[in-house]
């Protein structure tokens, strides 16, 4: 096998930077994976503004990290790329953020910024949103004078519900009203991750707003999870990197998230949640560490991130543990403890009833508390096994052929031993039981004291 060229210093700062870009949320993916229905009614409205000067407004409404702003990018970029090749007439983009933009003011005077308006504007600021709104209009008709037209603008309204947040809410009134009037032809397409946001709409607003909705909806599937992984990180030749290094870098990338920590790591993502942004910035740390001499993806510095990312998840979910659930937890504790290294339902249900019983006056003084019947106790228990806290043993680890599944649903060889009897191992140390307990001011001081035992 011939031996590899050496990748140059500029491929690989060239790559990374590119790479990083698009895992961080700078550069946009190359692809948007299952977003094809709110792409193109998106693409739609902003085409008949942009080409048929015509007024426009939707929202898009989405979960957060779902696509809804890369949808609005690509849309921007195809019509940036169709339109300067059709068409010399002009069209502007002003995006505002209700984060950034907190109250009308400082939204006119990024929307006069954007649309490059020099003059001075304090003197109409203080008037009306509307008035002011107007002027901006005309200095920019101005600025063209030959049609005697203002061109088409198309505002991208970022965290809308926040926009929505201002007195009076002259800003999205006056933008509707004037998109719904057809006299200048704006396009306003809000963003927000909130459902429920026309509820925060006044009757007016409403009024003039087309009601047109644009959902966009989380990943689907967990093969189009994967894809985005492996858009995210593939390069190609474009990219003026060398034909080899493109290609073995792309082996490498294919590798890396065949292996089966990644896999893992990927399923357990799209089970909770399916957050995309989460995956990218993880991604980013097989990335970051690219130099001449490591110039391909690396799984080491990766499965460290995951693993760290696998714990704080673990951890923010312990926090929201139910009472009962964090009792099992420290009866669970208790049975390692006293030198059981695997215990079944009936022994942790025993060794909790034990220890309330034991103390009920001084539990029950501590807080509305009782020791709850034993089907409550193993619902408790099944869902601790699903968030993965407590882990069921194999056939040869606990004397029974089953797994996760088999001891959530009674199947398989895991049906043979009733659910109750199958043994079970805690996926916490002993010390990280105290601390779980010492942070819930919700639980009587009995129990606590218990878990410091
Ligand atoms: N289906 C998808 N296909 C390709 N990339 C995606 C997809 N979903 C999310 N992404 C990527 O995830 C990142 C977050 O997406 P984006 O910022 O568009 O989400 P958003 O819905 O606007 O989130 P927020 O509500 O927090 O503003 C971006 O890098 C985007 O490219």
């Amino acid at each position: 096998m011939p031996a590899r060229q050496a990748v140059s210093q500029v491929d690989v700062q060239h790559v990374k930077q590119m790479v990083l870009g698009r895992l961080y949320g700078r550069v946009a993916l190359p692809e948007l994976v299952g977003l094809d229905d709110p792409f193109s009614a998106v693409y739609t409205l902003l085409k008949q503004t942009v080409s048929s000067n015509e007024g426009n407004s939707a929202l898009v409404l989405g979960p957060r990290g779902s696509g809804k702003s890369a949808i609005i990018d690509r849309c921007l970029d195809l019509l940036k790329r169709q339109h300067g090749a059709t068409s010399s007439a002009k069209y502007y983009v002003v995006r505002l953020n209700g984060f950034v933009h907190t109250n009308d003011r400082l939204a006119l005077r990024d929307i006069a910024r954007q649309l490059l308006i020099t003059q001075d504007l304090e003197h109409i600021l203080i008037g009306s949103f509307a008035d002011a709104f107007t002027y901006i209009l005309n200095l920019l008709r101005s600025n063209f004078e030959e049609s005697g037209a203002v061109p088409p603008v198309v505002f991208v309204l970022e965290e809308f519900d926040l926009l929505a947040q201002h007195p009076k809410q002259s800003l999205l009134y006056t933008l509707f009203d004037i998109a719904q009037s057809h006299q200048t032809p704006i396009a306003v397409i809000g963003l927000t991750a909130r459902i429920d946001v026309m509820d925060l709409l006044e009757k007016r607003v409403k009024s003039r707003f087309s009601h047109r909705q644009i959902y966009v909806r989380s990943v689907q599937t967990l093969e189009q999870f994967k894809r985005i992984a492996q858009i995210a990180l593939q390069i190609n030749t474009d990219h003026n990197v060398s034909a080899e290094y493109a290609s073995e870098f792309n082996q490498k990338v294919d590798q890396l998230l065949a292996s089966d920590s990644v896999v893992s790591y990927m399923e357990h993502l799209f089970d909770f949640g399916k957050d995309v942004r989460q995956l990218l910035q993880t991604l980013a740390s097989s990335i970051s560490q690219l130099s001449v001499a490591s110039p391909f993806p690396q799984l080491a510095p990766l499965t460290a991130c995951m693993e760290r990312e696998m714990q704080s998840a673990k951890l923010q979910i312990l926090a929201n543990i139910s009472v009962l659930e964090l009792c099992l937890i420290i009866a669970m504790k208790s049975l390692v403890q006293l030198g059981s290294t695997k215990y079944n339902f009936e022994m942790v249900y025993d060794e909790y009833k034990t220890f309330m019983s034991r103390h009920m006056m001084a539990v029950a003084a501590g807080g509305a508390m009782k020791i709850y019947k034993k089907p409550v106790a193993l619902k408790a228990f099944e869902t601790l096994i699903e968030l993965e806290i407590v882990r069921p043993l194999s056939s040869v680890e606990g004397g029974a052929a089953f797994g996760r599944n088999d001891l959530l649903a009674g199947t398989a060889a895991g049906n043979r031993v009733p659910k109750e009897y199958r043994m079970v191992q805690l996926m916490l140390e002993p010390g990280q039981v105290m601390e779980l307990a010492a942070d819930r001011p919700d639980i009587p001081a009995v129990i606590r004291r218990w878990a410091q035992q």
